[in-house]
């Protein structure tokens, strides 16, 4: 098995709230990727297990239900199996995976389609978005005062809701077995077909909510080309109420701090077919042991995607920090060397890459 990633696992709840920003930018710069300790305090166990339990039962709606809730540009919505192409320079089909993007919620109504299955959880959905947000805001505000910018609150100001709407997106993924990937449809067969092809994140920075038992995370090492898998449960954590809580630096904040922050190349593989794995006898996804890659089931996953407000200009923060880093961009991640101007005019960028059918359909309309 790959070496695995030796990724630092953070207690935000620490009393030396300035050791636990210069811990969290540490790691932001040597990973791009931090465990968050789950101690049920930012973000209610109960509240995670709800988050799940909606996604199945939004995934397992009739087709037809989430058909009528198809991705559209303005990226919320239902992304279809192999729909979204994460490295369209590599991938001879789309990502093994569906989606469901919420974006923003107004008096706790979705301002989209929802199917119906799980309609009567709009207020829940919402409060979970919330306390991701709030979880956000505040890594937003330790990484500022880690990194020493002036103000210290410049990250956290750029996430105020009050500044205008923004691309933020919280996405229920479902990467279904690849037993379960019938005749018709596309079928993995090569090393780049996978369940989320090799990307970097679009927006500042992404919570990621995973189960015991399903890993297929990994990411790529600064040679280039090495892939370490992220486990669910890393050491220390096993007693933990829930896997902690994986948090990553996506574009924006790699930009904002000209390439100190990684944005590190990530993607999400099929678990290698071992014998007797097709045969576990688990009763659930909580239940299985770590390493233990049983293709039995579908993999949950749950992304936020935290992005500033539309207009906030991406040019490098004030920080000695960041003015004294000379190192670039992260290796192996194309996208962070492009200048942009705004996080909207990157987003867009971004999804006009990804969803290539989407855009073609729009334009030829
Ligand atoms: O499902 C996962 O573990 C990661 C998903 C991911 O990287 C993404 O959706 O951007
Ligand atoms: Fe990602």
């Amino acid at each position: 098995m790959a070496q695995v990633a030796k990724i630092p696992v953070i207690d935000l709840s620490g009393d030396d709230q300035t050791q636990v920003a210069k811990d969290l930018v540490e790691a932001a710069i040597e990973h791009g990727f931090v465990y968050i300790k789950n101690t049920g305090k930012d973000i209610p166990v109960e509240a995670i297990d709800g988050a799940f339990e909606m996604s199945k039962r939004l995934f397992d709606a009739p087709l037809s239900d989430k058909q009528a809730c198809t991705i559209q540009q303005n990226n919320r919505g239902w992304s279809a199996m192999n729909y979204e192409t994460l490295d369209p320079a590599n991938q001879r089909v789309g990502d093994f995976k569906e989606a469901f993007n919420f974006g923003e919620f107004i008096d706790n109504k979705a301002q989209q389609p929802i199917p119906p299955t799980i309609a009567a959880d709009e207020p829940r959905v919402s409060a979970f978005r919330d306390l991701c947000y709030n979880l956000s805001l505040k890594l937003n505000t330790l990484l500022g005062i880690g990194l020493e910018v002036t103000p210290a609150s410049f990250f956290t100001t750029a996430h105020a809701r009050a500044r205008g709407p923004s691309g933020t997106i919280l996405r229920f993924l479902c990467y279904p077995p690849r037993a379960s990937l019938t005749s018709g449809e596309q079928q993995p067969t090569t090393e780049t077909d996978v369940r989320a092809g090799a990307h970097s994140d679009y927006g500042s920075l992404t919570l990621l909510f995973r189960l015991r038992g399903q890993p297929g995370l990994e990411i790529l090492l600064r040679d280039g080309k090495t892939w370490a898998p992220v486990p669910v449960t890393p050491p220390g954590t096993e007693h933990d109420p829930a896997p902690p809580i994986l948090m990553n630096i996506g574009d924006l904040l790699a930009y904002w701090t000209g390439g100190l922050l990684r944005s590190t190349v990530h993607r999400v593989v099929f678990p290698s077919p071992s014998p007797g794995s097709s045969s576990s006898s688990s009763s659930g996804a909580g239940g299985l042991l770590e390493g233990e890659e049983a293709d039995h089931g579908p993999r949950y996953s749950i992304a936020y995607f935290c992005h500033p407000f539309g207009g906030a200009e991406l040019g490098p923060v004030p920080s000695e920090r960041v003015r004294g880093y000379k190192g670039g961009v992260a290796e192996g991640n194309p996208y962070a060397e492009r200048r942009v101007m705004t996080a909207d005019e990157h987003l867009r960028m971004r999804l006009k890459a990804s969803y290539a059918q989407l855009y073609k359909e729009k334009e030829m309309e």
